[in-house]
């Protein structure tokens, strides 16, 4: 079975959003849902909604107006709380149109003990659980600690929406949840509601279409963005990331790109391990990098001990940019792959790439097709859903991450394949591929690696379009990372 990960399934949400969906929309179709899902267990009644004050409460107060224009059914509604405090503007709309939808009760509770002498539990034949959905933080508070022991006492058919409330998908084991005979999730199936302790708490699980759009899934969006780990007040120097870079030798302009994207797409601390021959050239471009300086005029396998202490204080190597193809270079990248925890291959240090057998890192790769051609030794199909199949079986062969540039980037883990389209034609211009594999090893420092390559190029390619704005064709690398602040400030 196809499972998401609830945090996933808010970043599907905001891409939504990003597309043009009115959240809106998603809440009428997965109270629709609850309420048909409802209507075919039980076909007269009393059905007792108890609601908080988020999105979750707004999915059972569409139920509850779908319910009851269905005849032989009376519809009740408890939100807990006073109707001021409800979150959002799409529940809010949702429960002022109860008023004017037939339903026999709507109260806003005040307090526990209000709850607690409510005497409409026992004529209730089947109890909608809309307490608290995905966007739980912590143990459940008042009133909603008593709304879930009250539920679990009543003895009623109880269903829970979207999962048992509670239960925090973020917690490693259940706190104080619903018991629910039925949980209607939204989608698809979550993986938290899958764990083997779970399972005594949702009852059965079942899955209600919400009109997604197909997009929002595939291709990366602003919700993917809201899923990267940010920069907290309370946080360190060097918590947001520390990236080693290595690169340069015959060229120099390559490791100062990535290391400047690097920086700018958040990284803390950015060394350049480059040899001596340009040390002084890259340095001058910024007092920001920290140069590490290898001993000659390209990389070579005498350097890996240096490299080695490097790892030590670096969460994420990005290796290639600028290396240069010499075979000595070759044997000291296959060296130092073999000890690197995180690492971004990119150019040149794909040529010829064959990746250790014997490692413990996790790697994303960055070619274009010809690059991907030469390493699988195979040229990619023109037809693009057989690229996509291509790609993503490559990368389950290979235990790696594969970002494949193109026109629609394609990003795959081996299990999924996400889909990128920021960029332009402009973007063809040296230097923009440096670029790209700073900003994924800045967010593969502290994030996932298919989290890290989907934003990476979503940056890059918004990165791009702004540049193109304002350059058109004549835009440069350069103009693309001085507008990685600005995407990221945006999104
Ligand atoms: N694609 C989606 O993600 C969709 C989500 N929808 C619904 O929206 C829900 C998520 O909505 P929200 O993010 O608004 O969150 P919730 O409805 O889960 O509620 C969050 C609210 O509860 C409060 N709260 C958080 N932790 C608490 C605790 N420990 N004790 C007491 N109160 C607490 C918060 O202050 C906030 O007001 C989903 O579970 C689902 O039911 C649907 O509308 C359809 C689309
Ligand atoms: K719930």
């Amino acid at each position: 079975m196809d499972a998401i990960t609830f945090s996933r399934m808010k970043a599907i949400d905001a891409n939504c959003a990003y597309l043009g969906m009115d959240p809106l929309q998603l809440m009428e179709n997965a109270g629709a849902g609850i309420a048909r899902e409802i209507s075919s267990r039980l076909h007269s009644g009393t059905v007792l909604f108890i609601a908080g004050r988020g999105n979750n409460g707004g999915d059972a107060f569409v139920a509850a107006r779908h319910l009851a224009i269905e005849e032989g059914y009376r519809i009740k509604v408890l939100l807990l709380g006073h109707r001021s405090r409800i979150r959002t503007e799409e529940s809010l709309t949702n429960f002022g149109l109860l008023s004017n939808s037939g339903i026999s009760e709507i109260k806003e509770i005040s307090d526990s003990s209000e709850l607690r002498a409510y005497h409409g539990w026992s004529e209730a034949d089947i109890v909608v659980d809309a307490v608290l959905g995905s966007g739980i933080k912590g143990a459940p508070r008042e009133l909603e600690s008593t709304a879930i022991d009250l539920i679990n006492s009543g003895g009623k058919f109880v269903i829970s929406v979207d999962i048992p409330s509670g239960l925090d998908p973020g917690a490693s084991i259940p706190g104080k949840c619903v018991n629910a005979d039925l949980t209607l999730t939204f989608h698809k199936m979550k993986k938290e509601l899958l764990l083997p302790d779970v399972g005594q708490f949702t009852g059965e699980v079942k899955v209600i279409g919400i009109g997604v759009c197909r997009d929002a899934e595939s291709f990366a969006g602003k919700g993917d963005i809201m899923n990267l780990r940010r920069r907290s007040q309370t946080s360190h120097k060097g918590d947001s990331g520390r990236v080693l870079v290595i690169g340069g030798g015959p060229y120099y302009g390559a490791p100062v790109f990535t290391s400047m994207a690097a920086l700018r797409a958040g990284a803390d601390i950015v060394t350049l391990a480059v040899p001596e021959s340009i040390a002084d050239t890259v340095a001058s471009f910024s007092p920001d990098f920290i140069i590490s300086r290898l001993p000659g005029t390209f990389l070579k396998p005498d350097h890996v001990p240096r490299i080695r202490e490097l790892l030590e204080s670096h969460d994420v190597v990005v290796i290639g940019p600028g290396l240069g193809r010499e075979r000595m270079t070759r044997e000291a990248i296959a060296r130092i792959l073999a000890i690197c925890k995180r690492a971004v291959i990119d150019a040149d240090g794909l040529y010829n790439l064959s990746l250790p057998a014997e490692r413990n890192g996790e790697f994303i790769i960055t070619p274009h097709p010809a690059e991907y051609a030469r390493l699988a030794g195979d040229r990619l199909p023109g037809d693009f859903e057989k690229r996509k199949d291509i790609v993503c079986a490559f990368s389950k062969e290979k235990h790696i991450v594969t970002l494949l540039k193109g026109s629609i980037d394609i990003v795959s883990d081996g299990k999924e394949v996400r889909l990128n389209r920021t960029g332009n034609a402009g973007m063809t211009v040296g230097g923009t591929g440096d670029v790209l594999a700073g900003i994924v090893g800045a967010l593969f420092a502290v994030n996932d690696a298919i989290d890290a390559a989907t934003c990476g190029c979503f940056i890059n390619g918004m990165a791009g379009d702004f540049a193109f704005e304002q350059r058109g064709r004549g835009l440069l690398a350069s103009d693309i990372l001085e507008k990685i602040t600005d995407v990221m400030k945006g999104l």
